[in-house]
């Protein structure tokens, strides 16, 4: 029998999964995800180059799991899941590399729970589900957070009296399992970029962006939270803490109110009254939608300018994530008035969502993350 890796990933709108041989190597067998969770679930199940899709309807992280591990059965039987790879979002201060997921390390994670609330239940959750249908399988966490402990102090902290950094209230940076996955790609895609300046706007349900100098980042748009930084499909991004103020003061929301607003009513949702995921937004003529996606995009251009004073200049600019790999309008319009910097792109080849877009002095180029596979690697590499 073949042992056989499980990765599992769940992110806030998506839980994707990627099955691959442990021995000799890492090689995929097949992938897929259930995306759109919530009313409109859908099953996609990529296999030698075909891909499957089921419609599911309603479904949360768990009825997800469920379907996955279904579909995974008739290659159950054909091998072995000798250990299942998790991405865990948060691994806070003490987590800068994948880990065994112990009974003390999923203790220590829990308590990061109110840290991530839109995912680390979900990744937890995942865990212990996966703990119970594998229970002899080795189960390993590859964290979010572990790629940006490289930052300097100057973006690692925000400007609060001492303890607070102390205790934990850090900026931590996310997606980092995906800007793993691209710097090693750009070593073979592009080496010169690797080794220079690079921004990866990773755009997918939840977005960030991260500098990238010399092959590790150096500065990224979210902080403490999967909050900051650029406007989400939900979620707000950037915000003036005095409106937190006012909301709290003059409008008595609790707590609670104020994290359902700013996770799950803001952003492109919030903007366009209508719809948080970038495909509808693209589809509807209502004039909203139009202007919650150029809010976005004048985000993102916003960032990019303020990632490059962290690197002090640019080489590279690299799209990814649902929105950066798929949505052609999303990359003109972050590129559209930015020629001063460099920045030009092919409208033709980005059409074709080709890898090597840019026409300017700073390479601009789409390439399809893999979270999943730095996941495996990670895992076999515990094995
Ligand atoms: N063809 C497409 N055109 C525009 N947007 C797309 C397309 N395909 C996917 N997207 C968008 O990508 C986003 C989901 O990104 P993804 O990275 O899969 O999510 P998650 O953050 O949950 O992992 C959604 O807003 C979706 O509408
Ligand atoms: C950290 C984060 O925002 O993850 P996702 O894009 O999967 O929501
Ligand atoms: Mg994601």
């Amino acid at each position: 029998m073949t042992d056989l890796i499980l990765v599992l990933n769940a992110g806030s709108s998506s839980l994707k999964f990627a099955v691959y041989t442990a021995m000799p190597d890492i090689e995929e067998v097949l992938d897929g995800q259930v995306h759109s969770l919530g009313a409109e679930a859908e099953l996609e199940l990529r296999q030698a180059g075909d891909t499957e899709t089921t419609h599911l309807g309603q479904a949360d992280h768990s009825a997800a799991l469920h379907a996955i591990l279904d579909v995974l059965s008739s290659v159950l039987e054909r091998g072995r899941i000798s250990a299942i790879g998790h991405r865990v979002v948060h691994g806070g201060a003490h987590f800068s590399a994948p880990v065994e997921l112990t009974s003390d390390v999923l203790a220590e994670l829990e308590d990061l729970v109110p840290l991530a609330p839109l995912h680390q239940p979900h990744n937890l959750a995942t865990i212990h589900a996966s703990i119970e249908a594998f229970p002899d399988a080795l189960q390993v966490g590859c964290f979010d957070t572990a790629f940006h402990r490289t930052q300097p102090w100057v973006n690692d902290t925000y400007a609060l009296p001492r303890e607070y950094y102390d205790e934990g209230v850090r900026r931590y940076g996310f997606h980092g399992l995906s800007y793993d996955f691209i710097s090693s790609a750009l070593q073979k895609i592009a080496p010169d970029i690797a080794s220079g300046r690079a921004i990866i706007a990773h755009l997918g349900n939840g977005a960030s962006m991260c500098a990238l100098k010399d092959g590790r980042s150096v500065g990224s748009t979210m902080g403490f939270s999967a909050l900051e930084g650029l406007p989400m499909g939900t979620r707000s991004g950037q915000i003036d803490p005095g409106v937190l103020l006012y909301l709290m003061d003059e409008k008595c929301m609790s707590g609670e109110e104020i994290s359902e607003l700013l996770y799950k009513e803001s952003g492109l949702k919030g903007l366009s009254g209508s719809s948080g995921d970038m495909r509808t937004l693209e589809r509807s003529k209502d004039p909203l939608s139009d202007k919650a996606i150029d809010y976005f995009c004048h985000r993102i251009q916003r960032e990019i300018g303020s990632l490059m004073v962290d690197l002090g200049g640019l080489d590279g600019l690299i799209f990814t994530g649902g929105i950066g790999e798929n949505s052609a309008l999303v990359r003109a319009r972050v590129c559209d008035g930015l020629s001063w910097l460099g920045i030009d792109i092919d409208q033709s080849r980005n059409a074709k969502h080709e890898t090597d877009i840019g026409t300017g002095r700073v390479r601009v180029l789409r390439i399809a993350t893999d979270e999943e596979r730095v996941i495996a690697q990670a895992t076999f590499n515990l094995l």
